[in-house]
């Protein structure tokens, strides 16, 4: 496996695919942005700006654009940056294109419905000659685009692969750490996005600061133990990619999925359109993972509860008030 990466793929043109185009040419790698739209690849070689997902943003000279998952072959690692229910059919397609051993680092945050499968193991049943990897934690796109202090996990099941990457697509203003505890990086990005939605409801619905603590602090509670139960390590989940990211999606509208929430508190029938609010997609996922696993996960039900029209935001606020006193654990 060559070990200095000279030359990353980036599949998916959207926010935060771009941003990684330029954070690893930042540090200093040849990157290759593939996009299946072929319009958006049009209008970007014209202005080099994102403008649909990433505006303001110019991308690096060393970033070329492509309609063609071929143009990935000759990449030395491909980031697989696509929502993570449409994760599995463009890994299958760079099943054809990627050889044996190239890692592939998703980046999406979620779960796949339909079969309970957590990213990574969706890129070993599609492109099984990858070697999957996964990047998580704290880091808005237009953050990272521009420049500012950025901290990640990398985790891959060979932590000299995890460093190798870190290594390469590292700057000063983008780091990365490396782990081997892929099932905690993957389990902390999905479940915190769900998280954030509830924090939204809060906020939405001027609860106040005390209120949005406690909702942070008692979804770490549920994250921790749906992370042990699915074999994470701890310190893995109070890292960048379970704490960091929760802390992160529950405070600012800059988050889709907050911004989700605080429409649904505001009761204002306005939801963010054409905005990817992954949390929204792997709630219902989640609470039956969580279900066949015995883990009490309210806040993540009272949010599955409140999406699929089940009961309204005050009832779900109410149910939650009103559950049994019990220990805090
Ligand atoms: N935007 C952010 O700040 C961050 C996003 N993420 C994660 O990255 C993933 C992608 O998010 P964004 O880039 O923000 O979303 P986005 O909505 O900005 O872009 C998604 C991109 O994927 C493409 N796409 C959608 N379905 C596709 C398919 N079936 N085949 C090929 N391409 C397809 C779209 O055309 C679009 O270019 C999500 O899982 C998100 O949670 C993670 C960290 C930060
Ligand atoms: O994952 C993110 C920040 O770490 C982005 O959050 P949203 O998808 O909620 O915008």
């Amino acid at each position: 496996m060559p070990q200095r990466f000279a030359r990353i793929g980036v599949a998916g043109a959207g926010a935060w695919g771009t941003a990684l185009a330029n954070a690893a040419a930042r540090a200093g790698r040849e990157v290759v942005l593939w996009s299946r739209d072929g319009a958006a690849i049009a209008a970007m070689e014209a202005s080099r700006v994102n403008r649909a997902h990433l505006p303001g943003v110019e991308l690096a000279s060393s970033v070329s654009l492509s309609t063609s998952l071929h143009s990935l072959s000759t990449c030395d690692a491909v980031l697989l940056v696509v929502p993570a229910q449409a994760s599995r059919e463009v890994a299958h397609a760079l099943a054809a294109e990627l050889p044996p051993g190239t890692p592939l680092v998703t980046c999406a945050k979620g779960i796949e419905r339909g079969t309970s499968l957590f990213m990574t193991q969706v890129l070993r049943e599609a492109c099984p000659q990858a070697l999957p990897a996964i990047l998580s934690g704290p880091s808005f796109a237009s953050d990272v685009a521009a420049g500012l202090p950025t901290a990640v996990t990398l985790a891959a099941q060979q932590v000299s692969t995890a460093e190798a990457l870190a290594t390469a697509l590292g700057s000063p203003s983008f780091r990365l750490y490396h782990s081997d505890d892929v099932r905690g990086v993957e389990i902390g990005g999905a479940a915190k996005n769900v998280l954030a939605i509830a924090a939204g409801i809060v906020g939405g619905r001027g609860l106040g600061a005390s209120a949005a603590a406690a909702l942070i602090a008692r979804g770490f509670a549920e994250l921790m133990r749906f992370g042990r139960a699915y074999g994470a390590r701890a310190e893995t989940l109070t890292g960048l990619s379970g704490l960091g990211d929760l802390i992160l999606t529950c405070s600012t509208t800059q988050s889709r999925n907050y911004a989700l929430g605080v429409s649904l508190g505001k009761d204002d029938g306005f939801h963010p359109a054409g905005k990817l609010a992954e949390g929204a997609l792997t709630a219902s996922v989640l609470v039956a993972m969580a279900d066949a696993k015995g883990v009490d996960m309210p806040i993540a039900r009272a949010v599955e509860a409140v999406l699929a029209g089940r009961v309204g935001v005050e009832e779900a606020i109410g149910s939650l008030l009103t559950r049994p006193q019990k220990a805090e654990a």
